[in-house]
């Protein structure tokens, strides 16, 4: 398995017809190349981030890159460190090396407040959903800030805020249905069972119409059944829109997601298609009487 984060351009001289030389990449350098084009391509990528907790590296040099409509997984045993990846990809986490880039844009200061404007959606393993309020409500809650206002606008009565909040509606409601959730949307979250409350949180989430949509844990505390619904559903999101995946079940990993990055010890240890990771000696070994691996082959 290459390394992902290979910078340095290699070439090699061969002769020329007319006998002049020509300078050719070496395979290797091409494939830094390729690499190197396909962070350009990117919709979001981490590039060489480390992240200290004291004296613990919870991430060492890692990179990936997320391409645009397509979902890419983050995997690894207990304390590999796919957390903190997340947290670095919301802004909670500040690396002390490496970058966050959105479109080739990078973004030193990044802050979760501005994930919204960003385009960029999550949703957390704490759902954060408010008891007091319906689902839909829940789902307008989840838009960006201008169109919120819309809506704050609408409950104090302002005028032409109307149309704002009618707008949000909408897409809240358009979000709801998406999920096969519109017919609980004058329900409050309190009152559904765990799989449905997630389902909220994902529509609140939507209802931004992100273009990167960051997903941690998704399948934590769900059945099979659901599971394989769950599936099905990330995948026709990753057609839409790119997917941040760091997911514990193996098996769903191993089916939706188009790359994966697997990390040990706060390091990428390889990347590829579910086959090349599913694969690879390095992974095999990371995860060698892991005790979650039972846990995620089986779950
Ligand atoms: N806020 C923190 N302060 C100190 N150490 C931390 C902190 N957050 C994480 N760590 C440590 O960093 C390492 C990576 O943790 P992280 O939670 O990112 O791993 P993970 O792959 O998500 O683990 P798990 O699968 O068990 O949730 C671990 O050794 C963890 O104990």
């Amino acid at each position: 398995m290459t390394p992902v984060c290979q910078q340095t351009k290699v070439v090699q001289v061969t002769p020329h017809k007319e006998g002049s030389v020509r300078q050719e990449p070496a395979p290797e350098a091409e494939l830094a190349d390729r690499e190197l084009a396909d962070r350009e391509l990117a919709e979001f990528a981490l590039e060489h981030v480390t992240v200290h907790f004291g004296g613990l590296t919870a991430l060492s040099d890692a990179s990936l890159s997320v391409a645009p409509r397509s979902v890419h997984g983050v995997i690894g045993p207990n304390g590999a460190g796919k957390t903190t990846l997340f947290n670095v990809a919301c802004g909670f986490v500040r690396p002390d090396e490496g970058r966050v880039v959105l479109r080739g844009r990078h973004l030193p200061q990044l802050r979760p407040h501005h994930l919204p404007r960003l385009g960029i959606a999550r949703t957390l393993q704490g759902l954060g959903l408010f008891e007091g309020v319906s689902v839909l409500d829940n789902v307008m809650l989840g838009a960006d800030h201008h169109a919120r206002s819309g809506f704050a606008a609408a409950l104090f009565r302002l005028p032409g805020s109307r149309r704002a909040e009618h707008d949000l509606r909408t897409r809240a409601m358009e979000a709801l249905d998406s999920l096969g959730m519109a017919h609980l949307a004058a329900a409050y979250p309190g009152g559904l069972p765990y799989p449905l409350r997630k389902r909220v949180a994902l529509a609140r989430a939507l209802v931004c119409e992100p273009s990167l949509l960051l997903l941690d844990e998704p399948a934590s505390g769900l059945g099979a059944d659901e599971i394989e619904e769950l599936g099905l559903l990330v995948r026709s999101l990753g057609e839409r829109m790119s997917v941040l995946l760091v997911e514990h079940h193996m098996d769903l990993v191993m089916e939706v997601c188009d790359e994966i990055t697997v990390l040990d010890f706060g390091r990428v240890i390889a990347h590829g298609s579910p086959a090349q990771v599913r694969e690879d000696p390095q992974v095999l070994d990371a995860y060698l009487g892991d005790a979650s691996l039972a846990e995620e082959g089986t779950a």
